[in-house]
């Protein structure tokens, strides 16, 4: 009898999960396990606490949806809050596990997490199984080999485009083996809030399946290119990146799904651009393979790190939204708020930061990191290297001039206003009597003799 633990990770879904697949198919007794490491709630380098409020509320409906899905195959979801080698390893061992699978991770530290729990498992004798599953193509199908990654978009988008009709269709899960002992306990995790929040977004593989369906439900797809620069309407662009940042939707389900989209509506501009933008989603994963570490560093992947400093002033400031850039203000509330912007309230936010402020690119993408419901590590950094001047652009950098985006993008100040990004503080840098003593008021106080 084979009894085989699948780990859940960023992939909090059955369906298209290849991983979960792949074990399924070799085991008689299955036991899955997601491990909420309380290293993630710590603070990183640049940020003062590990995962926001609203990614964790996330998580939380996320796993509770998985754990309702997984009954349907009449499974369990056991979840642990603990270090996650010591919570695989004593599984496995309670258990008498022989064999553990789980997606292949694509973050630098995953990465090397999982090469330990290998390392342990191994040492155990129980077979290790990992399936690369967070892409639209496999390594193998790329026309390169990874170290010759195109060190711009287009060309990557140039040798992949001709590889649509190749994208693996996606794997449907009928079965699931039956599991072993159920879960001492209904687990939820600590430090998500209250379950009944005001999220925008519903975490989820049901929720997930939902938005797909109602998305694709409307022609809002065919007009994706003209309405996706838009700061705050729901449906001017697709919103799956939540789902696919926790894996709740596979990027293949939403390929596909898109494809049927324009068999039945028909192909345009717009959907072409939905697939561009996804392709920018792999290009920044397989960068994330390439370039690993360097990804995080100030100089990124370049030789020479930007002019730019940290303000520990200024940077306050721009975290609660209260510069002297009222649009700017308004995009960072909004973050604050729900934890989800549009893209060009990013782009618009991060450019202040790195040139309006002079801000060290490390922090905002930190702070991003911090803040998002849909932190994805590749397509954060590598988004915020690329406006920083020291990654993928090939113009070294952007500068977006905030009265111009306000004039195109809220003409009308509505979306500033509705954020209460007008409530500011006009002046950006203030010095006060610490630093900057004046000597007359000095002079003045009592207890001080002048010399
Ligand atoms: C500074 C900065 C930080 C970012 N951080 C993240 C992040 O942590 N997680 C994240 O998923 N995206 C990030 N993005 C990319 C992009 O802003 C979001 O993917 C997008 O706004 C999500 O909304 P949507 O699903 O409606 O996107 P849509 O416009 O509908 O695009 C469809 C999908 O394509 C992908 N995509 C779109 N634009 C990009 C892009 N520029 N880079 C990579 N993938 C893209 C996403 O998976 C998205 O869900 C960042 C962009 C910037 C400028």
């Amino acid at each position: 009898m084979k009894h085989g633990l699948f780990v859940f990770t960023r992939d909090l879904r059955v369906q298209d999960n290849q991983a979960l697949a792949a074990i399924a198919r070799q085991v008689d007794r299955l036991d899955c396990l997601y491990i909420a490491d309380p290293a993630d709630q710590q603070p990183g380098r640049y940020t003062c606490r590990g995962q926001g409020i609203h990614a964790r509320r996330f998580l939380q409906q996320s796993l509770s949806q998985l754990q309702q899905t997984l009954q349907l195959f009449g499974q369990h979801l056991h979840i642990q809050e603990e270090e996650s080698l010591t919570a695989v390893c004593r599984f496995v061992q309670a258990r008498k596990i022989n064999l553990v699978g789980q997606s292949a991770p694509f973050g630098v530290y995953e990465q090397a997490l999982t090469a330990r729990l290998a390392q342990k498992l191994a040492a155990m004798g129980v077979d290790f199984q990992t399936s690369w599953q967070h892409t639209l193509f496999d390594r193998s199908q790329l026309p390169f080999d990874l170290t010759d990654l195109p060190k711009h978009f287009t060309p990557f988008r140039q040798l992949v485009e001709p590889l649509f009709s190749a994208v693996p269709p996606v794997e449907r899960v009928i079965l699931l083996p039956p599991p072993g002992a159920a879960p001492e306990q209904k687990m939820t995790l600590s430090n998500a809030g209250q379950p009944g929040n005001t999220l925008a977004f519903q975490g989820g593989c049901q929720a997930g399946a939902a938005h797909l369906h109602t998305y694709f439900n409307t022609d809002a797809p065919l007009t994706y290119k003209d309405t996706r620069n838009a700061l705050d309407c729901p449906q001017s662009s697709t919103r799956f990146s939540p789902w696919l940042a926790f894996g709740c939707l596979s990027v293949r389900q939403i390929w596909q799904r898109l494809r049927q989209f324009e068999q039945d509506k028909g192909a345009n501009q717009s959907t072409y651009w939905i697939k561009f933008e996804l392709l920018w989603r792999e290009y920044f994963h397989w960068y994330l393979q390439r370039y690993q570490s360097q990804v995080f560093r100030f100089a990124g992947i370049h030789s020479q790190p930007p002019l730019t400093s940290f303000h520990a002033g200024r940077f306050a400031k721009w975290c609660m939204g209260n510069t002297p850039y009222p649009l700017v203000n308004a995009v960072m509330r909004q973050l604050n708020q729900t934890g989800y912007i549009s893209n060009r309230a990013r782009q618009i936010a991060a450019s202040c930061w790195l040139n309006e402020l002079q801000g060290d690119w490390r922090y905002g993408a930190a702070y991003f990191q911090q803040q998002l419901i849909d932190y994805d590590v590749a397509a954060n950094w590598g988004n915020w290297q690329y406006l920083a001047g020291v990654g993928a652009d090939p113009r070294g950098g952007r500068w977006f001039d905030l009265h111009k985006q306000r004039r195109l993008y809220d003409p009308q100040g509505q979306f500033t206003r509705r954020w209460g990004g007008e409530d500011c503080d006009p002046q950006l840098d203030h010095q006060d009597a610490a630093d900057w003593p004046l000597p007359d008021a000095d002079a003045n106080q009592p207890g001080r003799e002048s010399e």
